[in-house]
């Protein structure tokens, strides 16, 4: 059908998938939310890549971008003269914006942009926007998850049975857990996990510590007896610690030798932020000498992890691939909020998350 001269012009959008986002979801938002406007949406699945790399999908070193996947040649030609990218993924940097003259939109669903050269955007005017805490309930019902596989020994039940091992008597003491109902727990980082981790933890009637330097706790928290703590009471005091900040020079390697020693002998360690947060080689030790009871780990500095790693052989860790953030949720969250970013920018509206 040929368009009327007095049309408005077709907008021509680019969505280029990954895993995270299933496929024909964000097209499909973005149909429904942009149905009464020209636009030409094309979608292209990025193939995941074998080999391991920084948290399973970051080259590094692309003028600084970071976890990000696809090669920049190519994703150049796959966006070619559209208006608008959505992504969550596909790294943008200043020198590739310089080859898509026509881009004016990059909806990146991610919680940081770490992907996109932003100054560069800013420099050519490029709008973008990302969707902060998309995936922080699918990361903080996980965490309390993966609190409970250790704490309550279901991981150590579970293999128990897989060798064809009943429980024995009533109570084996390696299958006798501990309730959180009479433990502290210490998390650090009260970002968009962090405080829904302590908004789940609270229904276990446990203590809760938060250490965050950056933020204070909010009304409810306090009220509720959630206490602000340094990092080193903290670590005292707390019989489980679980992490959710994001890496900085400042918290990478915040947890090393010292601070497992300084943990409660008998005490659970949590990660379901980020690998380089953490010493894993001094996580291995405190788990062998027994110093801690358990671990529950799920994201890494490289992945994915060699199969032959001795965390992996421990009898006392919880191990899981980066799928945290990974729920159905999640990616409809996503999809609504970036078809939303596409229908405010095609209407002239102001951006509901800038970066
Ligand atoms: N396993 C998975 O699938 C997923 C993991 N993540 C990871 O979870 C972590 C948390 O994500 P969000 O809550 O969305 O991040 P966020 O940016 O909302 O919160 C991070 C918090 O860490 C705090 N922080 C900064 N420096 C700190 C320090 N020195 N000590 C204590 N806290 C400090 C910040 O003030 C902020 O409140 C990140 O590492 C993120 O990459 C996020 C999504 C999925
Ligand atoms: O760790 C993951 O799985 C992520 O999806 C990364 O989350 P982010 O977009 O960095 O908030």
């Amino acid at each position: 059908m040929t368009a009327s001269p007095d049309a408005s012009p077709t907008t021509s959008i680019v969505i280029i998938g990954d895993r995270f986002m299933l496929p024909g979801m964000f097209e499909r938002a973005i149909r429904d939310k942009c149905g009464d406007r020209p636009v030409d949406i094309r979608s292209h699945e990025m193939p995941w890549p074998d080999e391991p790399m920084e948290h399973g999908y970051a080259k590094a070193g692309m003028d600084g971008l970071k976890e990000y996947q696809g090669d920049a040649d190519e994703i150049v030609s796959l966006v070619g003269d559209a208006e608008i990218v959505v992504t969550q993924l596909a790294p943008f940097s200043a020198g590739m914006m310089d080859r898509l003259p026509n881009l004016r939109l990059i909806a990146v669903s991610r919680g940081g942009p770490v992907n996109i050269d932003m100054a560069a955007a800013r420099a050519r005017k490029i709008r973008v926007v990302n969707t902060p805490g998309r995936n922080a309930s699918a990361v903080a019902e996980f965490t309390i998850g993966a609190i409970l596989a250790e704490t309550r020994l279901i991981t150590r039940g579970h293999e128990s049975l897989r060798r064809g091992e009943w429980r024995g008597d009533l109570y084996r003491a390696d299958l006798t857990g501990e309730e959180l109902s009479e433990m502290t727990v210490g998390v650090v980082g009260y970002g968009h996990v962090g405080t829904k981790v302590v908004r789940l933890l609270k229904a276990f009637g446990c203590r809760v510590l938060v250490h965050d330097p950056y933020v204070q706790l909010s009304v409810d928290d306090l009220n509720d007896g959630v206490e602000q703590a340094s990092m080193e009471r903290l670590i005292a005091e707390s019989d489980v610690v679980t992490l959710h900040a994001r890496v900085t020079a400042e918290t990478r390697g915040f947890f090393g030798t010292a601070q497992f020693a300084a943990m409660k002998p008998g005490a659970f360690f949590v990660n379901t932020a980020r690998g380089p947060l953490v010493d894993y080689a001094a996580l291995t030790e405190a788990l062998k000498s027994r110093h801690l009871r358990g671990a529950a780990i799920e994201t890494f500095a490289v992945e994915p992890v060699p199969p032959d790693w001795e965390l992996l052989q421990l009898d006392n860790v919880t191990l899981t691939p980066h799928i945290a953030g990974a729920s159905v949720k999640t990616v409809k969250y996503a999809a609504e909020r970036a078809a939303e970013e596409v229908r405010r920018y095609l209407a002239g509206e102001p951006p509901l998350n800038p970066c």
